[in-house]
């Protein structure tokens, strides 16, 4: 995600040779034999030098010496082997000792552990991302439940908070308006000497998790979200590219701050937004037409609109619509089946209150309303099912505000000009199974709403989904005490488990976290894969299923409604492997017909085999 370095002649990559399942000729649907396209090197369907897979090799640098040393992606620091060394021109640049990559595992485990702060933390594991990547990689994946929160919800909400204080080292893309007219000649300067980037996760900075505006800051997120992309799937770091688009802030504290790293403007006005996105769009189409866009954090009606506008045009989804709505799926429809089973009620029979109506919470009710109509409930007996609630109180038709477009769909009909303020009196009113909270605030599952809860339910299932861990709807340690041990729950941040000698059940409680992480890498993987032109909604409910699909019986037996996340690299391969099948269903697979011409195993060994590895040595060697 770094640049390399800055001057010199750029780095030249060559593809690494795939791995690629041995395949006689299949027959088709309409009986015909065709044999598996022969695939190139790097699985071309076309001349495009942009073209390439995700394993970008990088080549000895041309100018040698301390060059390798300031390239990210091809630094090796102390494990330079003393030929290389020679090679290189890098005798007297480095200490004598030469050290393997578990060594220097073991060095960067105990500088990470020595610093006190999560923040202080933050900033370590970037400058380790910005100096040597795949030594980065390779302690984020041999560390994973300790590096997550670290890289990820909760420290990079407040790493993006000081965003502009921690500042070291220029990451990523930055677009600003004042760059407008001349976007491509941005794009042009990403430098990639060869090969195209895959995936870019772009954000405006308008509402980061649950902080709201941060501006240019919001560079934090793209880059958090992409680093997963790289630990959970495999994706190459060369072919990540976190855009912040900005368009100024409303966040005073930030215009204010003279360290602000952002345009000290205010936002403009929606025509002059949408007329400047449509060019960063056009912009990164035209240099990357196989480019994975996944939209981060925008204000809700902007997710809204964005994603009309672009979903049908570009290979692009929303993270905070789509991505939420899956991960919420699959959790939900685990923790719906242990309730069914200990109530003795089909699995249809589920009422559910979300606290929160903006893009995460009507993005998770859309898509929890496949749940239902595959126990056979129609769209509308689905809907009735869902109720959302904002800070105004329970959403309804006759209300007597303006309901925003996004909102409408779920208003309540049904409430005979009975409104509702507080969720207290919406639970009474609604009698929830399960309570999810997309709200941004924290305490808005207090003792009263979750006892009430609880006592409705045998196992009440209680998502307080807001992140960071601050804005969180409750605790795990509330909901676990308000309920004696009963909740089925899931949080958006990670949550401690709860010790035996401390459960109420006399058992461990374990947390489920239900973050788009476990998804959206997935999706990416899948749509980057198959160069997908397009990433449908029946592409995003099937990493639904697959996720819910990916539970282990031992992870069941545990009580978790999501697998262990140490796991996300399997998760993700299946999850690919599943939307990738679903693609080519749907014929947005782009790939010649490379894909649709394997087998689920097949296809499983393929992708496992595509997904890179940090390690030293091999196809990506200096
Ligand atoms: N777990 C995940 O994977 C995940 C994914 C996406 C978003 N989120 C989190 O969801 C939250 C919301 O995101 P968004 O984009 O929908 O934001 P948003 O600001 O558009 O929506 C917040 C909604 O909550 C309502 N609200 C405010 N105060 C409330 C209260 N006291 N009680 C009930 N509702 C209240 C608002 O009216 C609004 O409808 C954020 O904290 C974000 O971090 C989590
Ligand atoms: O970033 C996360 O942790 C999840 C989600 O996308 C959010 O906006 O909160
Ligand atoms: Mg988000």
């Amino acid at each position: 995600m770094t640049p390399p370095v800055a001057d010199g002649p750029k780095t030249t990559y060559a593809a690494a040779a795939p791995t690629t399942p041995s395949k006689a000729a299949v027959t088709t649907a309409n009986g015909t034999h065709i044999k598996p396209p022969q695939p190139t090197p790097d699985h071309k369907t076309s001349d495009d030098p942009r073209e390439d897979n995700l394993h970008l090799a990088i080549a000895k640098h041309p100018y040698g010496g301390a060059a390798n040393l300031r390239d990210v992606f091809t630094n090796q620091d102390t494990a330079f082997s003393y030929d290389k060394r020679d090679q290189l021109g890098l005798r007297g640049l480095l200490p004598p000792a030469r050290q393997s990559l578990s060594v220097q595992l073991l060095r960067v485990t105990k500088q990470l552990r020595n610093k006190s702060t999560p923040l202080e933390k933050y900033v370590f594991l970037a400058s380790l991302r910005q100096t040597n990547t795949r030594l980065f990689y390779a302690l984020v994946m041999e560390h994973m439940e300790e590096c997550l929160p670290l890289i990820y919800t909760p420290t990079v909400g407040e790493a993006c908070q000081k965003f502009s204080e921690i500042y070291r080292r220029p990451e990523g893309l930055s677009i600003s308006l004042e760059d407008k007219g001349r976007v491509a000649e941005l794009v042009d300067n990403w430098p990639v000497p060869s090969g195209a980037p895959r995936i870019a996760v772009i954000t405006d900075g308008s509402r980061i998790l649950g902080l709201g505006d941060l501006g240019w800051n919001g560079q934090g997120i793209s880059i958090g979200k992409l680093s997963l992309y790289v630990a959970g799937a495999g994706i190459h770091p060369r072919a990540t590219v976190p855009i912040v688009v900005d368009l100024g802030t409303n966040n005073k504290k930030n215009l204010e701050d003279p360290l602000y790293l952002g345009l000290r403007r205010e936002r403009p006005g929606t025509d002059e937004y949408v007329e400047f996105l449509d060019e960063v769009m056009e912009a990164l189409h035209a240099k990357y037409p196989n480019l994975i866009i996944q939209f981060e954090d925008f204000t809700s009606e902007n997710a809204f609109m964005f994603l009309e506008r672009y979903q049908n045009k570009y290979p692009m989804f929303n993270d905070d619509i789509q991505g939420t709505g899956s991960v919420i799926l699959a959790g939900f429809t685990n923790a719906a089946r242990i309730a069914a089973k200990e109530s003795g009620k089909p699995l249809w029979d589920q009422r559910i209150l979300m606290a929160g109506a903006g893009s995460a919470a009507v993005g998770v009710g859309k898509q929890l309303l496949s749940f239902f109509m595959r126990q056979g409930l129609t769209e509308d007996e689905a809907r009735e099912r869902v109720w959302i609630f904002d800070s105004k109180g329970l959403v309804t038709r006759d209300r007597g505000d303006k309901l925003p477009d996004h909102k409408v769909y779920f208003a309540r009909t049904d409430n005979e000009g009975k409104q509702f303020k507080s969720l207290a009196d919406a639970v009474d009113y609604v009698k929830p199974t399960a309570l999810v909270g997309l709200s941004t605030v924290r305490g808005t599952f207090d003792e009263t709403v979750i006892r009430k809860v609880a006592d409705m339910n045998k196992r009440p299932i209680i998502f307080p989904l807001s992140n960071p861990t601050d804005n969180s709807e409750c605790t795990y340690e509330e909901a676990v005490r308000f309920t004696e041990g009963r909740v089925l729950f899931a949080a958006g941040s990670p949550f401690p488990e709860i010790d035996a000698s401390q459960s109420p059940t006399g058992k461990r409680l374990i947390p489920g976290q239900g973050n788009n992480f476990l998804v959206f890498p997935g999706i990416g993987l899948c749509a980057a894969l198959c160069k997908a032109s397009r990433i449908t909604n029946e592409i995003v409910t099937e990493s639904a299923l697959a996720l819910s699909d990916a539970l282990t019986q031992a992870e069941r037996d545990e009580g978790r409604l999501y697998p262990k996340t140490d796991r996300i690299r399997e998760i993700s391969r299946d999850i690919a492997v599943r939307c990738i099948q679903m693609a080519n269903k749907q014929k947005v697979a782009n790939d010649g017909g490379y894909t649709a011409s394997m087998d689920e195993d097949q296809l499983r060994t393929w992708v496992q085999g595509e997904m890179w590895v940090p390690k030293y040595g091999g196809a990506d060697d200096a």
